[in-house]
């Protein structure tokens, strides 16, 4: 693989699908560097007869595990996961995450929580000392549509920063849809120093469904790294 950014993602996913799923139930995040963690799953599965049942955190994750003929579930039936592996838009030292860059916060969120444990797969563009310094795209959070104007002023007039409705772009007039149906907002944030009071506080606002800030969750995390290597971080 020529491209530097594509392999350390794949590297990264490989490594961390090989040290930590065994036969169970796997939680699948969404994004571009999961596509490589199910790929890895696939090969598992036919080379080595692994059992693994995946519950998925979007419509792009069930698509992707249909396409890799691997074994469908959902939290219903399987409220209980092994681990739950996952990219991420940015990662500080303390594996404190800003998620949600392709709308998916919410499921990935609860996936996380209902896991043993909660692997963060990424390149080496998205390991920070803190966050804010490569991400600069804010925040997500997913709002119910009717309230995102009053959740906006809320969250300027509470915690400072500038949101913005994210747009469809080119391809649809109007908001991003989440797979939920709600709209997202992108938070620009200035000076913030305790990320959990943060992330308590989005959640605290009447609208707001999930943020996209992940405290306390990962443990550990792979970066991919430009020179073919893969750097871990755990805490
Ligand atoms: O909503 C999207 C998810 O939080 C992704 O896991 C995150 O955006 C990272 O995606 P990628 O692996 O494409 O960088």
């Amino acid at each position: 693989m020529n491209d530097p950014v594509e392999n350390a993602k794949r590297l990264a996913a490989f490594k961390a699908v090989d040290n930590h799923v065994v036969d169970g139930v796997i939680g699948i995040g969404s994004g571009s560097t999961v596509v490589y963690a199910v790929e890895r799953l696939a090969q598992r599965v036919k080379d080595e007869g692994l059992e693994v049942i995946c519950v998925p955190s979007s419509f792009q994750a069930k698509q992707l595990i249909i396409q890799y003929g691997l074994k469908l579930g959902d939290l219903e039936m399987n409220p209980e996961l092994k681990v739950t592996i996952d990219g991420a838009d940015e990662s500080d030292t303390m594996l404190t995450l800003i998620k949600g860059g392709g709308g998916c916060l919410t499921q990935e969120k609860i996936l996380a929580s209902c896991a043993e444990e909660f692997i963060v797969i990424a390149d080496y563009r998205k390991a920070s000392t803190n966050l804010g310094e490569q991400w600069r795209k804010g925040i997500p959070i997913e709002v119910i549509p009717g309230a995102y104007r009053v959740v906006y002023q809320k969250i300027e007039k509470l915690l400072g920063g500038k949101s913005e409705l994210r747009m469809s772009g080119s391809s649809k007039a109007g908001p991003v849809v989440t797979d939920n149906g709600n709209f997202l907002l992108d938070w620009n944030f200035e000076g913030v120093k305790d990320w959990k009071h943060v992330e308590n506080c989005l959640n605290m606002i009447p609208g707001v469904v999930e943020n996209g800030l992940f405290v306390g969750m990962a443990r550990k995390a792979y970066f991919g790294m430009s020179d073919g290597t893969v750097m871990e971080r755990n805490v």
